[in-house]
């Protein structure tokens, strides 16, 4: 193909003819939360308990959860981005666990024409959860359309984006969320000077954070990393020191199970006793304000500062800031350089280096040393 320049721009993504935007789906109405809930936890051993609790969270929000719109409104921003770029590369989007189905969005890629997608998915870090899960139900699916060789796809081929959660876009739009939400705690009559500042993530059992270690640092180190990070960033901003930890919430399995700790409900309580009042608390795990968000924080943890008579305020998830919707298109950019053979510079900031987009075989299982039998793409085995 002659390289006119004209086109430059345009050949940048090569070879990719689409991207795939893979989440993990919510209810849309009250009929939709049972089976989306039987979607997520089948065979996972969750108590009925936790379940029906979890149920009444999304009964409480009109049975519908933020994250499909938020997914509609990333697309966009997404699509914008790459306009403007002159690339041409169409998103599709699909989830693991609700409609628009993984199923439905090879069914598009396929009826656009497209042969081989980048893949880029709503967690920003590597964990079962947040990596491996969405490579097994890829390839899950493709093996029921009958697409699946010993070498990854027959079909459309799949590759994925790093997880970005070490890259300047997602640092720098958390560290700006949070000066904002130090200017609302002053706002509501709080003191940032003295204001904790509490980073939140999603809790998962302390074998999936083990095994999360393979081949990179932990789950919870990679937090621990980038913590660092934006809570210097946001002092240097605001001009003064900010002492943070991290906390998580969403804790579910059975009681004897360990998971990470400590619970944000618990710590806050914590902070009280020890006669911290003012916190800003920073859901730098989630990369939208979805139900974990809006439920397990806005709703629950914000009561529990209340009761305890605190001033607290909930900083934002990154969703469609300018700056980590172009770190994203940087990183599709970046794999599609790679997938061409050439040499790129991977944009990294905190200790740790550039993650993989081919993971080892035994990247991200449930249980360290434990497969699960179950095929995942985007692996040194199966990377079709
Ligand atoms: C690390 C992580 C993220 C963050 C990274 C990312 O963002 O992907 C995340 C995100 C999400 N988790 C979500 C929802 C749920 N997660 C559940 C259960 C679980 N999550 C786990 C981990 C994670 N989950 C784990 C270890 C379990 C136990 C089951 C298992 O071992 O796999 C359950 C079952 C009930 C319960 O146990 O709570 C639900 C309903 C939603 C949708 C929200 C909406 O609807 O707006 C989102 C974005
Ligand atoms: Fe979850």
């Amino acid at each position: 193909m002659p390289t006119m320049p004209t086109e430059t721009a345009a050949l940048d993504a090569r070879p990719y003819d689409a991207l795939m935007l893979y989440s993990f789906g919510g209810p849309d109405k009250p009929e939709d939360v049972v089976p989306f809930l039987r979607n997520v936890t089948a065979g996972k051993g969750i108590p009925d308990s936790r379940l029906e609790a979890v149920g009444e969270h999304y009964y409480g929000f009109g049975g519908k959860s933020p994250i499909n719109e938020q997914n509609l409104a990333l697309k966009a921003a997404l699509e914008k981005e790459i306009a403007e770029r002159g690339l041409d590369l169409p998103v599709v989007w699909g989830n693991r666990n609700w409609a628009p189905y993984t199923t439905d969005a090879v069914d598009e890629l396929e009826a656009m024409g497209a042969t081989r997608a980048v893949t880029l998915v709503t967690s920003a870090y590597s964990s079962y959860s947040g990596c491996r899960q969405y490579r097994e139900d890829l390839a899950t699916v493709l093996d029921q359309r009958g697409q699946l060789g010993p070498e990854g796809s027959t079909g459309v081929r799949f590759d994925k984006i790093r997880s970005y959660f070490n890259t300047p876009g997602y640092v720098q739009g958390n560290a700006d969320a949070v000066v904002e939400a130090y200017a609302t705690l002053a706002a509501q009559g709080g003191d940032p000077a003295a204001a904790r500042l509490l980073f939140v993530t999603h809790s998962i059992p302390a074998t999936m954070d083990a095994a999360s270690g393979v081949g990179h640092a932990t789950y919870r180190e990679q937090h621990l990393d980038i913590a660092a990070l934006v809570a210097a960033q946001a002092g240097e901003r605001l001009g003064h020191a900010v002492e943070w930890e991290l906390a998580y919430c969403s804790r579910s399995g059975p009681p004897h199970q360990p998971w990470l700790e400590p619970d944000v409900n618990d710590r806050l309580g914590e902070f009280a006793q020890a006669g911290v009042r003012d916190v800003v608390i920073s859901p730098i795990g989630f990369v939208s304000d979805h139900m974990e968000v809006a439920y397990d924080l806005d709703t629950e943890a914000l009561a529990t500062a209340r009761e305890h008579g605190m001033v607290a305020v909930r900083a934002g998830t990154v969703g469609t800031r300018e700056v980590f919707v172009r770190q994203l298109v940087d990183l599709v950019l970046e794999r599609a350089a790679l997938a061409r053979g050439e040499d790129v510079e991977q944009a990294v900031v905190g200790s740790l280096p550039a993650f993989p987009s081919v993971t080892p075989n035994d990247c991200c299982l449930r249980v360290h040393e434990q497969p699960s039998g179950i095929p995942a793409l985007c692996s040194e085995d199966m990377h079709r």
